[in-house]
């Protein structure tokens, strides 16, 4: 089975665990099954007048048998948490390897909050299914066929009398389960929509506040509420129902005990034991029964799961080739051309040459392609777009563009992003060797003062938190980007969010380094034109420095 074989290479890591929660389990089992066989055997005894030492005799048993049950059953519960949890999280990073992996434009469509959620949740199902099911299969399929041959060798008659109730129980759980899968399927629905608005509620508050839309958004959440409560009283109406029905076999089940149980005791063809041990079982076998009835809708449900992120693990990696450079002299476009819908051509046929020692400045109003001309100079979408781009004399697809940009590229992003992490742990993310004399002065050149905050470059930094301004955020990206000392440098829209003097400050220092690198600066206005030595004017439709 499918699901299985991506499971199982995540649980078996654990062989041990899981061969100690196997035994575990079937321990726990054999007490289940012997325990109402005690205590009939036990009635029996008292039934026909117990000596001292019987009664002692049999507490003990029972205190043994009851110890060791905890006990096997701490350990067993113990390492099903244990084994679930580690193997979940195995599978989750499993998947979130080959996603990060992927090309960007596979991100573009997608909620990354959900998608996290889901690869998680997901893991969750698959890994459940199997762990859960192992050992349960065997142990229920046991209890039907061992609990109805001891009841047929205490009493066939009463057996025989009890099994055609199971048909009966078969017949309700058929009639209730489509009804119930769906209602529960759309509960769930509406619930996720819910909460996705009450989300939204919580993330929005400052729209909600600078616009007044109290009342609107009020009378969203509740609309959302009304839904789901409408979904979620008909799903309990018809659970109960359900719950109703079940309890109603089980009470049948318990007046043809009573009844022929009853008779058969006056009869002299049964003790009151035997009588309470086959009133046991029988409840035993019903639930071994459901448990087998169940096992196809969790298998959908887990079907669910697994093709969910089958469709993650088939997505194809990024193009990515094994040529490691160490420096970055020239980056040569030949007839580049990109297109995000196969027919609007946000870059076209263009041919240009970027070269060690010079500042790029890219300029062009919002939309007109200075990001994307950026992603695909950096390999970002190696799948997508036509013509050839060179490093050195290095095609690009043929480049390990992972090594070339966690060595030798510094990018600063229009909106940069921080981890949670330490201030100096941000600007230093990713290098693998930097002097702190150069972090030093880059803090003074761009005018940073890391004791403004409480615990200097030693405070936590949160993204989205309020104790770190937009500018603060691009000084720490451009710091960390610069401390790289990288081969191409890559700095995008980088004052949107600087005061004039540190932009001042960040222009010196780009002209102070260019001898080193390719500088390329993306703007949309003209901050950086007067230290540039080439211009890309993406508003001009024609760019092209190579004749
Ligand atoms: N993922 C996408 N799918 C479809 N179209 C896109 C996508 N990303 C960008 N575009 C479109 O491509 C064009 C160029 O976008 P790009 O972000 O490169 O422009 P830009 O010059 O960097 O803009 P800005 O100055 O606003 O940052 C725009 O028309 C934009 O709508």
């Amino acid at each position: 089975m499918k699901i299985v074989k991506l499971a199982q290479e995540h649980l078996l890591k654990y062989k041990i665990s899981l061969f100690v929660f196997a035994m575990m389990s079937l321990i726990t089992w054999v007490v289940s099954i012997v325990l109402p066989y005690l205590t009939g055997y036990y009635v029996d005894i008292l039934n026909q007048g117990p000596t001292r030492q019987e009664i002692k005799y049999f507490t003990l048993i029972i205190l043994a048998v009851g110890l060791f049950n905890i006990i096997a059953s701490f350990v067993k519960n113990y390492l099903h948490r244990t084994i679930q949890t580690k193997s979940m999280i195995d599978l989750n990073f499993y998947v979130l390897k080959h996603l990060v992996k992927l090309p960007v434009r596979y991100f573009e469509d997608k909620d990354s909050a959900y998608l996290n959620q889901r690869i998680n949740n997901d893991s969750k199902e698959v890994i459940n299914f199997v762990l859960d099911n192992f050992v349960s299969i065997i142990k229920n399929f046991l209890t039907v066929t061992v609990l109805i041959y001891i009841s047929l060798t205490i009493n066939v008659r009463l057996t025989l009398i009890l099994l055609p109730l199971i048909p009966l129980y078969l017949g309700l759980y058929y009639l209730f389960r489509k009804p119930l899968y769906n209602k529960n399927y759309e509960l769930k629905e509406k619930q996720n929509k819910f909460f996705s608005v009450m989300n939204q509620f919580l993330q929005k508050t400052k729209l909600i506040k600078l616009t007044a839309t109290f009342r609107e958004a009020h009378n969203q959440l509740e609309q959302s509420f009304k839904t789901m409560l409408l979904t979620f009283i008909k799903y309990t109406k018809l659970s109960l129902l359900f719950s109703n029905s079940d309890s109603f076999t089980k009470v049948l089940a318990r007046v043809v005990v009573f009844f022929f149980g009853g008779l058969e005791i006056m009869n002299g063809n049964l003790t009151i034991g035997e009588f309470t041990i086959i009133n046991s079982y029988f409840s035993m076998i019903k639930n071994g029964v459901s448990y087998f009835l169940g096992l196809g809708s969790s298998y959908q449900k887990a079907l669910v799961a697994y093709d969910r992120l089958m469709g993650v693990l088939y997505q194809p990696k990024e193009t990515i080739g094994e040529v490691k450079i160490d420096n970055i002299n020239t980056i040569q476009l030949n007839d580049v051309s990109f297109s995000f819908d196969n027919s609007n051509y946000v870059i076209e046929t263009l041919n240009y040459k970027f070269e060690k020692g010079k500042i790029y400045c890219i300029l062009g109003d919002n939309g007109t392609g200075k990001s994307t001309l950026i992603n695909i100079v950096l390999g970002l979408y190696n799948d997508y777009y036509d013509g050839q781009i060179y490093y050195n004399s290095n095609e690009l697809r043929n480049l390990d563009m992972y090594y070339v940009r966690r060595k030798i590229v510094g990018v600063s992003e229009q909106e940069p992003m921080l981890m949670n992490n330490l201030l100096i742990n941000n600007m230093t993310f990713g290098i693998e060797n930097y002097n702190y004399q150069d972090l030093k002065i880059l803090l003074e050149n761009l005018n940073f003062d890391p004791n403004k905050f409480k615990e200097g470059l030693r405070t936590n930094i949160e993204e989205g938190s309020k104790n770190i301004s937009g500018g603060e955020k691009l000084k720490i990206s451009l710091i960390r980007t610069l401390l790289k000392d990288p081969e191409l440098l890559v700095l995008d829209e980088p004052t949107s969010a600087l005061d004039f003097q540190s932009i001042e400050k960040l222009k010196e220092l780009l002209i102070q380094t260019k001898h080193n690198r390719i500088t390329i600066v993306i703007t949309h206005n003209k901050d950086f034109v007067d230290v540039a030595d080439e211009i890309i004017d993406l508003n001009v439709s024609r760019v092209n420095n190579v004749s």
